[in-house]
């Protein structure tokens, strides 16, 4: 679980987060949303450690980041795995010594055990034939899945991934959104990702941050966005007619 207290941060003169407190569980999918600019990515680079918030407390299954001494900070960072926009592979190494990166980085384990665990992963993201392969050779939702493979072959406690579906046809984007969720739920990850694919919010919105201007504006789940009035929400949600005629659909039922 992470719980986060009334976090602001300001680059300069200009306040990006204006006070955002929330609180994500443990097994399920929580996604940020709002528009270019809110602060969805200030606010996952916080939760990752990256920023310090000015004001405001993190809390990682009851630990507060600030109370935290450096080896217990270098710990929790070693408890996160992050999928990247556009999946950020290692042009230069194979599939599975991308998905052993992480290990060498932080285990002391043999390079045969590194190689067995970054094998299982890569099965149970459903990558066959693929190890020996480069990024360049395999499409973009394979890399999407070496992405996941190489975010949670460290075994996280807590998963981030920004724009995972960026790039992809809307078939692929909704296997890979519910890739994420099942091993969410297999492995009990704290799970947060930052979106704009409004597919994502209606598949996998187990519980939705909706940012604006650097506040919380909302919060529910994607049950409760179908059916709140807040119209903020619902101009940014619904700005597309193809929502708002499954809107209506969905009111109707
Ligand atoms: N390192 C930084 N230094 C100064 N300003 C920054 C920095 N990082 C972000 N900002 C500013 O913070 C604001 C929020 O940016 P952020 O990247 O969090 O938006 P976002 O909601 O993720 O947008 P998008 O959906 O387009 O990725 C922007 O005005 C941006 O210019």
């Amino acid at each position: 679980m992470i719980k986060v207290e009334n976090i602001h941060k300001s680059f300069g003169s200009t306040q990006v987060l204006n006070g955002i407190s929330s609180c994500f569980d443990k097994g399920k999918t929580n996604l940020i949303i709002g528009q270019s600019g809110s602060g969805k990515t200030v606010f996952l680079k916080c939760l990752l450690g990256l920023f310090q918030p000015d004001q405001g407390r993190i809390i990682y299954n009851n630990q507060d980041y600030s109370e935290m001494d450096e080896d217990q900070q270098t710990q929790l960072r070693q408890e996160m795995g992050m999928v990247f926009q556009g999946s950020a592979l290692f042009d230069s190494m194979t599939v599975i010594e991308n998905v052993m990166f992480p290990l060498r980085m932080f285990t002391n384990l043999t390079r045969e055990e590194m190689k067995d665990r970054a094998a299982m992963v890569l099965q149970r993201v459903n990558l066959v034939d693929a190890d020996n392969k480069l990024p360049s050779e395999i499409s973009g939702g394979m890399q999407k899945r070496v992405a996941i493979a190489r975010a949670i072959v460290n075994q996280p406690k807590y998963l981030f991934c920004d724009e995972p579906n960026s790039g992809l046809d809307p078939k692929t984007a909704i296997v890979i959104d519910n890739l994420i969720q099942e091993i969410t739920k297999e492995y009990d990850i704290t799970t947060v990702i930052n979106t704009h694919d409004m597919n994502s919010v209606m598949e996998i919105g187990e519980k939705i941050l909706f940012l604006k201007d650097g506040l919380k504006a909302w919060e529910g789940t994607n049950e409760e966005i179908f059916r709140t009035d807040n119209k903020t929400v619902t101009d940014f949600v619904y700005s597309s007619d193809l929502f708002k005629k499954v809107r209506e659909v969905y009111l109707k039922k």
